[in-house]
């Protein structure tokens, strides 16, 4: 199967039972491209240049000029990646066991592990913002990105400050289980393919995340490799958008949309910059609110009641008692 004369294998995507229809490809001169950002919808941008400097961000090239700091890289024993948040377990101190290991590790080993990496062995995620301790040429490919294009998008969808960039470096195969991020999202594929599927922020009730207090907050209990429907009914009503990302692809990811990723099986290792930032005042409120700001309204009251009843348990059975017979 090739998108663009590029190569990887539908064919080894992993199967869901929901349907999907393609993410917009466009130009990032294509006037409906600027039209959906503001909209906060998802689109491809095919040519933005947005980090063509990047583009000889190999192993070898990483490995030779990022530096000698330690990087921080998840294992795991499945293909999934489901983020978990340390500072939840302690808070509330839930016996909740991680489903992944996150070591420190200098490049030159990580670089090592992944070129003998084989099918089988324990996948791994590195993860790590950008910092000042890249060496020289990685900073000049950094100054080198496409900023006046990237700094007119955050003017004109009055974004907040761009928080991080994130050097994501994945095996084969691996899986981001899906989940929401509170910032907008400019996703560069650098190296390999990704595949995306997004949810709208409208699908929150059919993705039944985790309760905000639990360490995978943001995070859907629904496994897509076995769903289970007696517990998420809605979740068989559930359609997305979805789209693989290949080198020079710049995916908008808008806040609160739900996203499933996956680095293409049986493909190469895979090299990712995203670019958070933070959203800008809302500005003049318009009703009936949109779904991503339904979102932010449940998860203030979960925060609120989490903080008023102390303990985390008493936030169902209250909850309950103020919808059932009532609101249902
Ligand atoms: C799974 C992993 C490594 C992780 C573990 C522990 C804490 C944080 C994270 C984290 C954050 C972002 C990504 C990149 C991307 C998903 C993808 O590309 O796979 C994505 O979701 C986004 O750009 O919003 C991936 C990860
Ligand atoms: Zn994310």
């Amino acid at each position: 199967m090739s998108e663009n004369g590029k190569t990887f294998e539908e064919s080894h995507f992993h199967l869901y039972d929901f349907p999907t229809v393609s993410i917009p490809r466009l130009s990032h001169l294509n006037p409906d491209t600027d039209r959906l950002i503001s909209e906060m919808k998802p689109v491809v941008l095919t040519d933005t240049e947005l980090v063509a400097s990047a583009q000889k961000w190999n192993l070898d090239y990483l490995e030779k000029n990022i530096g000698p700091g330690s990087y921080t890289v998840y294992l795991s024993n499945n293909k999934k990646f489901k983020y978990f948040d340390e500072s939840k377990i302690r808070e509330h101190n839930l016996n909740f066991t991680p489903p992944t290991e996150r070591i420190e590790m200098k490049f030159w080993d990580f670089a090592e592990r992944l070129r003998n990496w084989k099918d089988g062995e324990k996948r791994m995620y590195l993860q790590q913002p950008l910092n000042d301790t890249v060496g020289k040429n990685m900073v000049d490919d950094f100054l080198s990105f496409n900023w006046n294009w990237i700094a007119r998008q955050k003017k004109e969808n009055n974004w907040g400050p761009l928080t991080s960039n994130l050097l994501l470096i994945s095996t084969p195969g691996n899986i981001t289980p899906v989940h929401y991020d509170e910032q907008e999202n400019f996703f560069a594929q650098i190296h390999g393919y990704k595949r995306f599927i997004l949810f709208s922020p409208d699908c929150y009730d059919k993705l039944y995340p985790h309760p905000v207090w639990h360490p995978h907050d943001r995070q859907s209990q629904v496994d897509f490799d076995v769903p289970q429907y007696d517990k998420f009914p809605k979740f068989h009503d559930i359609s997305g958008q979805e789209a693989v990302l290949g080198p020079g692809d710049v995916l908008y990811l808008p806040m609160y949309w739900w996203h499933h990723v996956e680095t293409v099986q049986h493909g190469d290792y895979a090299v990712s910059l995203n670019f958070w930032y933070k959203s800008g005042p809302s500005g003049k409120i318009t009703y009936p609110l949109q779904g991503f700001q339904k979102m932010a309204v449940m998860r203030n009251i979960e925060k609120m009641l989490v903080e008023t009843l102390k303990d985390v348990n008493e936030v169902g059975p209250l909850l309950q008692a103020l919808v059932e017979g009532r609101y249902t």
